[in-house]
């Protein structure tokens, strides 16, 4: 498969090692002063970019006729407009906001103790993520993406909001410390005890691996899916 990387930094650098592990061919890879360049001499898209920029190069994407995989957060204030345009274009797109075999699994986890834990006012919810201290958006995306499946789940909550409690309102922490590729924590707290649950990656080869294999999956594919697609989970 010819793959094109849109962002070659931290990830897109993880994606293209993998990518070449698994028999691919990295044909094109564009940062941030590459403006003129052939996007059709690629089977697939990956992009991991930054926020300003994610929309554009999933917009070119779609209007050359090029499948895309999108791991970029902090732009989900442009997806609708993002599968408006796939579905004319007819094209085909996956977003997530983490790759991650095991985050995915973490996703579904989440959403199953949210259901349980729906009933039982005298459990307050909290979130914290930790990222490194390069990361421009927070919460992080996953954060986000874990606090709407228990919007979805529990009856309590219907907001999330940073750094504030509020009724009917998750709220987020938001921690940068150097070199974490990225922590999520769920705590259910009462006054006489505890539940928490937490997905750590140790670095960022998950999040790499799980964006190659959606391409391979989305290659051939047209419409919008979901790592639940490619993962047959949920
Ligand atoms: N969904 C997931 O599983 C994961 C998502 N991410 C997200 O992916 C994104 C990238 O993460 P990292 O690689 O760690 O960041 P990074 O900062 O190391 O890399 C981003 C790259 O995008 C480049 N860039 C800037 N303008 C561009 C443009 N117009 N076109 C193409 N590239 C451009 C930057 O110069 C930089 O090299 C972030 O939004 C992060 O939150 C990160 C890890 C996992
Ligand atoms: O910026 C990162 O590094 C990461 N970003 C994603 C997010 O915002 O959730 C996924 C992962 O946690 C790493």
């Amino acid at each position: 498969m010819n793959i094109a990387l849109l962002g070659y930094g931290k990830m897109g650098k993880t994606i293209e090692k993998i990518a070449q592990q698994r028999g691919h061919n990295i044909v094109l890879t564009v940062d941030k002063d590459d403006h003129d360049y052939d996007i059709t001499k690629a089977d697939v898209a990956i992009d991991f970019s930054i926020p300003s920029v994610a929309f554009n190069n999933i917009c070119n994407c779609f209007n050359n006729g090029v499948p895309v995989v999108s791991g970029t957060t902090g732009w989900l204030q442009d997806y609708d407009k993002a599968l408006a345009l796939c579905k004319e274009k007819q094209g085909a797109f996956i977003y997530a906001s983490n790759f991650s075999l095991g985050v995915n699994i973490f996703f579904e986890l989440n959403k199953t103790l949210a259901r349980m834990m729906s009933n039982l006012k005298q459990y307050q919810v909290s979130m914290e993520e930790i990222h490194h201290t390069q990361k421009l958006d927070a919460p992080s995306g996953t954060a986000i993406t874990l606090a709407n499946g228990i919007i979805a789940e529990h009856s309590n909550y219907e907001h999330w909001k940073l750094d504030e409690s509020r009724e009917h309102t998750i709220p987020i922490t938001a921690k940068r410390i150097e070199d974490v590729p990225g922590t999520h924590t769920i705590t259910y707290e009462s006054e006489v005890d505890k539940i928490t649950i937490e997905h750590h990656a140790y670095n960022r080869q998950g999040f790499a691996l799980g964006a190659v294999i959606a391409a391979e999956w989305l290659v051939e594919k047209t419409g919008v899916f979901t790592m639940n697609d490619v993962l047959n989970i949920g």
